[in-house]
């Protein structure tokens, strides 16, 4: 069996002290690394903290990520720092992943993206998970595996760092859609339907962009899927859930514990399908759900409705 328990610490910089953030900077801390965190009310500067980093890792939601990229510019970053990131959304004005931002704002770094079934709470009781790491240098998602890889969190590597990262973004809209189901109490019949079209729909989005179609059926895609479509801890999934309960989306997020990315996600997906004529029913249900524009009853009997087709178009 591997010994993870690291020899050779490293300094590691996590930028984002929420429940994403926190649990990454335990599970370093727990092999042996060295680890600051960064967050906007925290006690020490960002140049403090990446100052020698051998590492930066990005945990901050999707809203702040090209506001602290910018700061960081303007800091001295170690040449060889390795950035990740761990963020799942797209930014509504350029429609960049964040791991787009991170390598345009620092195009001679390696950037890695970490991205899987990760419920926080989940890894902060020390329960197992499994994640993914992928960049387009080998040596730097060997690097953030063997930072991470712990008896209690089993890291693989891939090559497919956009469609790794797409995973983890689209699958949180599916998950808002997955809680609407169960808050109906639709069925297991209808939640399997909804998951495996939901699951076609991110394979087309995807491959739209120039992602792998196998990505999304490892851990990063269906993996997260699967996770975040039938658990209560996840916040996009809570969102559908109280919305099919009879809550608005205001009152829901007014109490929601941390950030639903698939709300935003969800708007630029649907201008992104408009422009470009792709299919994407459930995202836009979802999407006319959370304008007010269809209850929930009415968006599952639009999607029954739809025009009857083969199940796949070749
Ligand atoms: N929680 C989870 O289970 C998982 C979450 N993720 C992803 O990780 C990201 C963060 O999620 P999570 O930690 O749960 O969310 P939280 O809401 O708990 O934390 C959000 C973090 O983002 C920071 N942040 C927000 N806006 C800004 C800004 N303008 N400038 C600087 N920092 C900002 C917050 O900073 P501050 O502390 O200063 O308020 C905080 O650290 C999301 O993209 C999420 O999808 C990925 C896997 C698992
Ligand atoms: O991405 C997650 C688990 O992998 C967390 O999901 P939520 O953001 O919906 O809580």
């Amino acid at each position: 069996m591997t010994n993870l328990k690291s020899t050779n610490p490293k300094s590691i910089a996590v930028l984002g002290a929420g429940a994403w953030g926190s649990g990454l900077a335990s599970i370093a801390e727990a092999n042996g690394h060295r680890v600051s965190i960064w967050s906007r009310n925290g006690s020490y500067t960002l140049a403090e903290v990446v100052e020698n980093a051998d590492m930066i890792v990005s945990a901050i939601s999707t809203k702040g990520v090209r506001e602290v990229a910018t700061q960081l510019q303007g800091l001295a970053i170690p040449p060889k720092a390795v950035f990740v990131t761990a963020t799942k959304g797209l930014e509504p004005e350029t429609i960049s992943t964040p791991s787009q931002i991170w390598q345009e704002t620092f195009p001679s770094h390696a950037v890695v993206v970490l991205s899987g079934p990760n419920l926080s709470k989940e890894i902060q009781l020390g329960l197992p998970a499994a994640t993914v790491v992928a960049s387009r240098s080998k040596d730097a998602a060997e690097l953030v595996q063997l930072v991470f890889s712990s008896s209690r969190f089993r890291v693989y590597t891939n090559s497919d760092p956009l469609g790794v990262e797409l995973g983890g973004t689209l699958k949180n809209v599916i998950a808002i859609a997955s809680g609407v189901c169960d808050g109906l109490q639709l069925g297991t019949n209808a939640k399997a339907a909804l998951v495996t079209r939901g699951l076609t729909e991110m394979v087309r989005i995807g491959n739209f962009w120039g992602a792998k179609t196998e990505t999304f059926y490892g851990l990063s895609g269906l993996g997260d899927l699967l996770a975040t479509c039938n658990s209560p801890l996840s916040r996009n999934y809570q969102v559908g859930y109280q919305m099919a309960c009879g809550k608005t989306l205001t009152e829901i997020l007014a109490h929601l514990e941390g950030t639903a990315e698939g709300v935003n996600t969800c708007q630029v997906l649907m201008q992104q399908a408009k422009q470009r004529n792709i299919s994407i029913p459930i995202t836009e249900q979802v999407y006319r759900l959370l304008q007010g524009e269809v209850t929930p009853r009415q968006a599952l009997d639009e999607l029954m409705l739809r025009e009857i087709k083969p199940e796949y178009s070749y």
